[in-house]
C-alpha cells in the first residue's frame, strides 16, 4: 500500500517536472537561437530573432492558452512559455519577442559549387548495416527532371514519416530524469518505474529498451547543449546522472548485465578490434554476436588460473577465486585467449570496450572468445611456414573457418577450398597448418647508416611477398607493434625504425586536395609524390550483387552521371553514400594514370583497396586512375564536362 503511494507521489512529481523542464528549455531555445543570429548578423536592424515555432510535445496537460495578443502584434511572431504551479495549473507566460529574417541576409553567403554530399568513413561498411528500407530524404529536391517517384519506390518507407529521434525532446526529458534522480531522490528502480508509467502517456522514451537504444543510451552518444534552466544555473555545472545509468539501466552494479551488453558488440573477428563493427557483420546474426558456437574447452577454469602468472594489480581478474564466481558464468565453457599474456589481452579489452574493470573484461572474455590457447612450438611454426608458402596468395576470404577437425578436404573448410590461409579469426587450431604466421626476423636489415628497418617495400617480407600488411599480433619481430625494439647485438646506434608495413593501419598517407578538376571535381597533389607512395584506401559501402538498394543507387548514379562503384572480387565498393576523399580519383583517360589500385591487399585477413602512386607526381598533379572499359561500358559513357576555374 505504501509502496503504492510512493510510486502514485513519483509518477506526480514526474509529469509536474517533465512539464516544467519543457516549458525552461523552450524558454532557453529561442533566447538562444537569438543571440546566435544576433552574433552571425551583428549589423541587423531587426532586433532579435526566432526563426523556430516548436512542436510543442503532447503531455499529460494541455497546451497553454496564449497569452491576449496586444495591438498590431501577429500571432505567428511571438513565442510563448510557461510554467505550471503544484497543482497543474498554467502559471504566468513569458513573452518572447520573435523577428522575421530578411531573406537578402542569406545573400552574403556565396552557394558552393555543386558537391555529393557523403558520410566520411575511415572503413569500408557492410551494406547490410544500412537501413535499406527507409529513404533518409529526397535527393536533389530542387531539380524537377529527378525521378523522385522512382526513387522512393525502391524504399518501403521514408524517414521522416517514421518514428523519430527529436533532439530537443531528448535534452528535456533528461533533464527531468537527472532531477528526479538529484534533486527529488528517486533511485533507479524508481525511475525506471515512473518512467515506465510516463512513456505509456506521453512521448517520453523508456530509459533502457535494449542493448543500444533507450533514452539513456541515446543521450549518452550525443553531446547535449549546454542549457541555461530556469535558476540560470547551465547544464554543464548541474550533477549529472552517474554514468553507470546509460550502461545497464535499471541494475548498475550487475556484472552480468554488463558482459551480456558488451557481448553483442564486439566484433566476432578476432582481428578486429573494432566495437561496433560495421565491416564484419555477418548476415546470420542481427548484431556483432560471436558468429560461432563455442567449442568444448581445452583448459579448465583452475588449469587456466594456474597457469597465467602474476596478477597485474589489484584489479586482476587473478585474483578472483574461480569458486566465487556467479553460478550462471560458471556454466560457460571455459575461455583462452591469444598466444601472448592472458591479462595484457584483458588490459586491451577493457581499454576498448566499455567495461571499465579487468574482472568485467574477464569474464566478459570467457564468453565471447571460446578458443584454446596452445603454446607455440618454434620448431613446428618453421617447418609449417616451410610448406605454406605453397598456398595461392590470391584467394583470400574474409569469413573466417568454422567446422570441426583440421582444415583438409574432407571438411567443408571455407580456407581449404578456397586455397586461402586461415586467418586470426578462422576457428581451426592455433596449430593448423594453413594459418598464416606473419613475417619473421629476415625481413629487417640494416640501412646505410646502420639503423635497421624492417619489411620495406622491397624487402624479403613474407607479409608484402603476399601483398598483405604486417599483423600487430604475429609479425612480432619486425616491429610492427611500433615499440621501438632495440637491436644492441647488431651495433645499431639507436632503436630500430618501426615496421615499414602497415601503411593502411597507421593510415600514413599522402596529402592531397580536392577542387575542381576537368571533370567535376577532382584530387591533386599537395607534396611531391613518389612511384610507390600509398595515397590512400577507397572507401565505400560494401555492396553485393544482390543488396536491395542497389536500385536507388543506381538512379542516382545515372542522374548525377557521377559513379563512385569499384569492384573487389564479387562485391562492390561504393563511395556514392559514404567514403573518403579517395573518391575524387578521376580516370586518366584519354591519357595515362598516374595511380594504381591493389584489390588484393590484405590487412588482418581483409581484402582493402589500397591506391598507390606508380609514378612521381610533382605537387599540384591531378591523381588519376584507370577506371578500365568495364567500368565506361557498365555505367554512364563519359560526359563532356565544362573546364571550370575556381576551388
Ligand atoms: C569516382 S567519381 C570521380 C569524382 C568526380 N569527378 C566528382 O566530381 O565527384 C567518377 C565520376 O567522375 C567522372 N569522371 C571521372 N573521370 C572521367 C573522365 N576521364 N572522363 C569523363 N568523366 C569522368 C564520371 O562522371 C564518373 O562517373
Amino acid at each position: 500500500m505504501e509502496d503504492l503511494q510512493k510510486s502514485d507521489r513519483d509518477f506526480k512529481t514526474a509529469k509536474l517536472l517533465y512539464a516544467n523542464v519543457q516549458a525552461e528549455y523552450l524558454s532557453w531555445k529561442a533566447k538562444d537561437i537569438a543571440e546566435t543570429w544576433s552574433r552571425v548578423f551583428p549589423e541587423s536592424t531587426t532586433n532579435i530573432v526566432a526563426l523556430e515555432r516548436f512542436r510543442l510535445p503532447a503531455n499529460t496537460y494541455d497546451p497553454a492558452p496564449n497569452p491576449p495578443i496586444k495591438p498590431g502584434e501577429s500571432e505567428d511572431k511571438c513565442l510563448f512559455s510557461w510554467t505550471y504551479d503544484e497543482d497543474g495549473n498554467i502559471g504566468p507566460g513569458e513573452r518572447i519577442p520573435l523577428v522575421v529574417v530578411k531573406p537578402t541576409e542569406f545573400a552574403t553567403f556565396p552557394p558552393h559549387p555543386p558537391y555529393q554530399f557523403v558520410t566520411p568513413a575511415s572503413r569500408n561498411m557492410n551494406a547490410r548495416m544500412i537501413d535499406i528500407k527507409t529513404a533518409p530524404f529526397i535527393p536533389f529536391p530542387a531539380d524537377p527532371e529527378f525521378p523522385r517517384e522512382q526513387y522512393l519506390s525502391s524504399f518501403e518507407d521514408v524517414q521522416w514519416r517514421s518514428d523519430q529521434r527529436d533532439a530537443d525532446e531528448e535534452v528535456i526529458q533528461y533533464e527531468t530524469v537527472r532531477r528526479l534522480h538529484v534533486e527529488h531522490g528517486l533511485s533507479a528502480e524508481d525511475l525506471n518505474i515512473v518512467i515506465q508509467n510516463l512513456a505509456a502517456t506521453t512521448f517520453f522514451r523508456e530509459l533502457r529498451l535494449s542493448n543500444a537504444s533507450g533514452l539513456l543510451w541515446d543521450v549518452s552518444q550525443r553531446d547535449l547543449p549546454d542549457v541555461i534552466w530556469g535558476d540560470g544555473v547551465p547544464s554543464s555545472r548541474k550533477t549529472p546522472l552517474p554514468p553507470h545509468f546509460a550502461q545497464a539501466f535499471p541494475t548498475p552494479n550487475d556484472v552480468f548485465a554488463h558482459v551480456n551488453k558488451g557481448r553483442t558488440t564486439f566484433c566476432f573477428n578476432l582481428s578486429c578490434l573494432h566495437h561496433y563493427c560495421h565491416v564484419h557483420v555477418s548476415p546470420e546474426w542481427d548484431m556483432h554476436t560471436p558468429a560461432v558456437s563455442p567449442k568444448d574447452p581445452h583448459l579448465t577454469s583452475e588449469q587456466f588460473f594456474e597457469q597465467s602468472g602474476d596478477p597485474c594489480g589489484e584489479d586482476c581478474f587473478l585474483l578472483i577465486n574461480p569458486d566465487d564466481m556467479e553460478d550462471d558464468a560458471d556454466d560457460i565453457c571455459f575461455l583462452v585467449i591469444w598466444p601472448s599474456s592472458a591479462s595484457s589481452d584483458a588490459d586491451r579489452y577493457s581499454s576498448i570496450g566499455d567495461s571499465s574493470s579487468m574482472t568485467e573484461t574477464f569474464c566478459h572474455l570467457k564468453i565471447t572468445i571460446p578458443l584454446v590457447l596452445v603454446k607455440r612450438n618454434a620448431e613446428k611454426t618453421r617447418r609449417r611456414r616451410k610448406r605454406r608458402t605453397r598456398i595461392s596468395p590470391f584467394d583470400l576470404i574474409v569469413t573466417p573457418c568454422d567446422h570441426p577437425g583440421p582444415c583438409t578436404s574432407r571438411v567443408n573448410c571455407e580456407c581449404f577450398r578456397a586455397k586461402s590461409f586461415c586467418e586470426q579469426n578462422c576457428r581451426c587450431s592455433p596449430t593448423c597448418e594453413r594459418r598464416w604466421m606473419g613475417c619473421n626476423a629476415t625481413c629487417s636489415k640494416p640501412n646505410w647508416r646502420g639503423r635497421y628497418t624492417h619489411c620495406q617495400s622491397g624487402s624479403k617480407c613474407a607479409c608484402r611477398v603476399m601483398n598483405r600488411e604486417c599483423e600487430v599480433d604475429l609479425c612480432t619481430s619486425c616491429d610492427a607493434r611500433d615499440e621501438h625494439v632495440h637491436y644492441p647485438e647488431a651495433g645499431g646506434p639507436g632503436p630500430a625504425a618501426p615496421c615499414q608495413n602497415m601503411d593502411l593501419q597507421r593510415g600514413e598517407f599522402k596529402c592531397f586536395e580536392i577542387r575542381r578538376s576537368q571533370y567535376g571535381l577532382g584530387a591533386f597533389a599537395s607534396e611531391n609524390i613518389r612511384a610507390g607512395d600509398v595515397i590512400g584506401e577507397y572507401i565505400g559501402e560494401l555492396v553485393g550483387e544482390h543488396d536491395a538498394n542497389i536500385n536507388a543507387a543506381e538512379i542516382l548514379h545515372k542522374h548525377a552521371k557521377l559513379n563512385y562503384e569499384y569492384g573487389i572480387g564479387f562485391s562492390i565498393c561504393d563511395a556514392q553514400w559514404l567514403g573518403n576523399p579517395t573518391r575524387f580519383l578521376n580516370d586518366a583517360m584519354p591519357g595515362v594514370p598516374n595511380c594504381q589500385t591493389d584489390g588484393e591487399h590484405t590487412v588482418n585477413g581483409e581484402k582493402r583497396l589500397l591506391i598507390y602512386a606508380t609514378k612521381n607526381i610533382k605537387k599540384g598533379g591531378e591523381l588519376t586512375l584507370a577506371y578500365g572499359e568495364a567500368y565506361w561500358e557498365a555505367h554512364n559513357a563519359p560526359v563532356t564536362w565544362k573546364k571550370t576555374t575556381g576551388h
